[in-house]
């Protein structure tokens, strides 16, 4: 479909290319979890992927505190900004002349910390008018809108000129499409010896089919979650060769654990606790070389 539809004051947003991308632009659009935003107002930062790293205890103090929950907050993000700064360490050398593309980029707290670290531009894209209005209002008020900026875009097809950019990713946001289409995507728009890095959750197909946890994740998310083994294939189909594969699941559970115990649980924990521990689902970190 190539129709413009919908008009938000004078800014034309494209029709959905599936009636599944409407869902899930709605999804988005109607999206304003506490998790999210209260994370977020922590330092300007808003996240929608999750976190990894040690908890700190000293600085969450004695939870009988009454400043205990608000530190519990700042840690949680802590953690989310650490998983972001993981992406960004494999995405290679990137230089301020460079482009990166942030595909499903949210509210867009990565491709700020992004320009933050390599001075470059950043491109965003979503299927969420209500999260690229935030991202780039965000960037409006740092002053670095000249160099981030979000739109509206399906990541399986956009406008960016095919080998013109350096380094690109998928942070959480690859379960909502199809790998060899997302894939290709990305190996067209890259140029050759540029870098894809993504984290995502996967089944582990060691544990046979994806179990009960993962379907309540897919079903919770209206998402659809990959197997480790679908990436490497579709990788490898498209021009894509990982150079670093990282299984952050160790890593990623004592985040589960803390945002278990917050005011802010949103009903999702146990069933990513359950899964990274019966070995059925995993938080992995690829990284690949554009060859
Ligand atoms: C869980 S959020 C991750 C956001 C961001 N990467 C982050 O780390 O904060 C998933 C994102 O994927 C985006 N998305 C899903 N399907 C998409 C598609 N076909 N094209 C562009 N964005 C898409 C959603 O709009 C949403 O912004
Ligand atoms: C690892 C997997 C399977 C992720 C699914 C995609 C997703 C919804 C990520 C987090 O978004 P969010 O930050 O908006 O979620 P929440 O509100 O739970 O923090
Ligand atoms: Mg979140």
């Amino acid at each position: 479909m190539t129709t413009e539809s919908t008009t938000t004051a004078s800014v034309k947003i494209p029709a959905p290319a599936t009636p599944y991308q409407g869902d899930i632009a709605r999804y988005w659009n109607n999206e304003a979890r506490p998790v999210n935003l209260r994370l977020g107002d922590v330092d300007g930062l808003y996240h929608h992927h999750y976190g990894i790293g040690e908890v700190d205890q000293a600085a969450l103090g004695d939870p009988a505190h009454s400043e205990y929950e608000k530190k519990l907050i700042a840690e949680l993000h802590r953690l989310e900004s650490a998983q972001a700064e993981v992406l960004l360490d494999h995405l290679g050398p990137v230089g301020p002349g460079d482009t990166l593309v942030d595909a499903g980029c949210g509210r867009g707290g990565s491709m700020v910390m992004a320009h933050r670290r390599f001075g470059c531009k950043v491109e965003g894209v979503t299927l969420s008018a209500t999260q690229a209005d935030f991202g780039n209002r965000r960037a409006r008020e740092l002053r670095i809108d000249d160099h981030v900026r979000s739109r509206v875009c399906n990541m399986l097809d956009t406008p960016f000129e095919k080998g013109s950019i350096a380094a690109s990713w998928n942070n959480e946001s690859s379960m909502y499409v199809d790998l060899d289409d997302l894939f290709a995507e990305h190996s067209r728009f890259l140029r050759v010896g540029g870098r894809y890095v993504t984290i995502t959750g996967c089944w582990n197909p060691r544990y046979g089919q994806p179990s009960k946890w993962v379907s309540q994740i897919n079903a919770h998310f209206e998402c659809n979650i990959h197997s480790r083994r679908e990436y490497l294939r579709a990788m490898a189909d498209n021009r894509l060769v990982p150079q670093t594969i990282v299984d952050l699941t160790p890593d990623t559970l004592p985040y589960w654990e803390l945002r278990a115990t917050s005011s802010l649980v949103t009903g999702i924990e146990k069933a990513f606790i359950e899964s990274y521990r019966d070995g059925s689902f995993q938080y992995v970190l690829i990284a690949a070389d554009r060859v």
